[in-house]
């Protein structure tokens, strides 16, 4: 099957099939072919170029986008998007006053998600879960990273990769699956978190690894959660079953964990709403991608990573949505786009390039998906009648996409 979409107003994120991610300066460039042409056939992009070149190309269906935009679909590097139930009343609680950490501490969060998800079946888990990736893909995301760390038990660990699992069987979206048992730490554990590290090492990632449910490992490197020293060992016991990690560091507090990171070569570091110079020093020295989730910081209010401050250091950075129950209920990368422009003074070149090829480079993709190249798989956004691409990230709350393809496949 062949897709052929002509008079594209323009065409974004045209790259050289080699670039895996872009860093610092490059951010602040798009490259694009105004009046384009796009080739699509099977799952592949085949070809692309200026109107003036598409001569006696037939193909089975031609889509006209007069008017229109075509890129990449966003690759949503960090999401929690396999969960079971909701937390609108601590969502309630937070504006009555309390905070996250006070909510947490009464045995709600990541705790109160925990419950739910144990209590629910893997089948209804299933069809919670693939409602909200069906409903991402409509929104223009077409790669997913998504993290166990509602189960912290091993039988409910399990429950939620092998849920993962099958989304990536069943729907053509590419999926990257996180072990992220080292989340928080359950009740019964509360007063020896040894004895539940020791369950991770020992019982959680034996498991993981003979069914081979996982590509990367989380850890909630944070106050109150695992130490460095708890994640140290994590991540080691993870790279002896071949996990990367991509960490969950600095929300709250900076202590050393992106150094850490860098340490084992982390694929990504992810939050970053706290900063200390030397974390940018270790990142320098790395191929680690910092990833900002701004609508994280909009949720509960905290504080935006610091985006200039890392891209002006000459650093790369991806954008990601955090989708989850308790600090991000939204898995909407094109609010992500706007909030990362409104509030990061991030511009649009640099927040498309960090939904698209870092997106893809913070989930080891960046070969396949992330950028408009030939030999790349065909995952692309056609919008409707817009200005420029500027209007995407400017018109926020507005829906811009008119039709998303997946792998050479019309989803929309
Ligand atoms: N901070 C840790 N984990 C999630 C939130 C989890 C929750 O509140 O349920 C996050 O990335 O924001
Ligand atoms: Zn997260």
């Amino acid at each position: 099957m062949s897709i052929l979409i002509i008079n594209i107003k323009e065409l974004l994120q045209v790259r050289a099939s080699n670039v895996l991610k872009v860093s610092g300066e490059d951010m602040k460039h798009l490259p694009t072919i105004k009046n384009a042409y796009l080739l699509i056939e099977d799952d592949n992009i085949k070809d692309y170029g200026s109107m003036d070149d598409c001569i006696a190309i037939i193909a089975d269906k031609t889509i006209d986008a007069k008017g229109k935009l075509v890129l990449p679909t966003w690759c949503d590097s960090h999401t929690h998007i396999v969960y079971a139930g909701n937390r609108e009343q601590e969502f309630v609680d937070r504006i009555k006053g309390l905070s996250y950490a006070e909510i947490a501490n009464r045995g709600g969060g990541i705790l109160n998600s925990a419950k739910t998800l144990q209590n629910t079946s893997e089948e209804d888990l299933y069809n919670q879960s693939i409602k909200r990736v069906i409903n991402v893909i409509k929104l223009g995301t077409g790669a997913l990273e998504i993290k166990s760390g509602y189960g912290l038990t091993v039988e409910s660990e399990l429950k939620m990769l092998r849920v993962i699992k099958r989304i990536k069987d069943e729907l053509p979206i590419e999926v990257k699956a996180t072990f992220l048992g080292a989340h928080a730490i359950p009740e019964q554990f509360k007063n020896n978190k040894k004895n539940y590290t020791d369950l991770i090492i020992n019982e959680m990632l034996p498991k993981i690894a003979n069914e081979n449910l996982a590509d990367f490992i989380d850890v909630f490197c944070e106050k109150g959660y695992f130490s460095i020293e708890d994640t140290d060992a994590i991540l080691s016991a993870g790279l002896t079953f071949g996990l990367i990690p991509k960490l969950h560091v600095n929300q709250f507090n900076a202590f050393g964990g992106i150094a850490l990171g860098v340490k084992y070569k982390a694929l990504s570091v992810d939050h970053l709403e706290e900063l200390a110079p030397q974390d940018i020093e270790a990142l320098k020295e790395s191929d680690t991608i910092p990833v900002a989730l701004p609508s994280c910081s909009y949720f509960l209010s905290i504080p935006y990573t610091p985006a200039r401050e890392l891209i002006d250091a000459g650093l790369a950075l991806a954008l990601a949505t955090d989708y989850n129950p308790g600090s991000t209920p939204s898995g909407n990368m094109n609010f992500v786009i706007s909030t990362a422009c409104i509030k990061m003074k991030m511009t649009p070149e640099e927040a498309i390039n960090a939904s698209t090829i870092n997106g893809a480079y913070a989930m080891g993709i960046s070969k396949d998906y992330g950028s408009i190249s030939k030999g790349k798989k065909a995952n692309i956004i056609i919008t409707n009648t817009v200005p420029s691409y500027n209007y995407l990230p400017y018109a926020f709350g507005e829906n811009h996409i008119e039709t998303v393809i997946i792998k050479g496949k019309i989803m929309t």
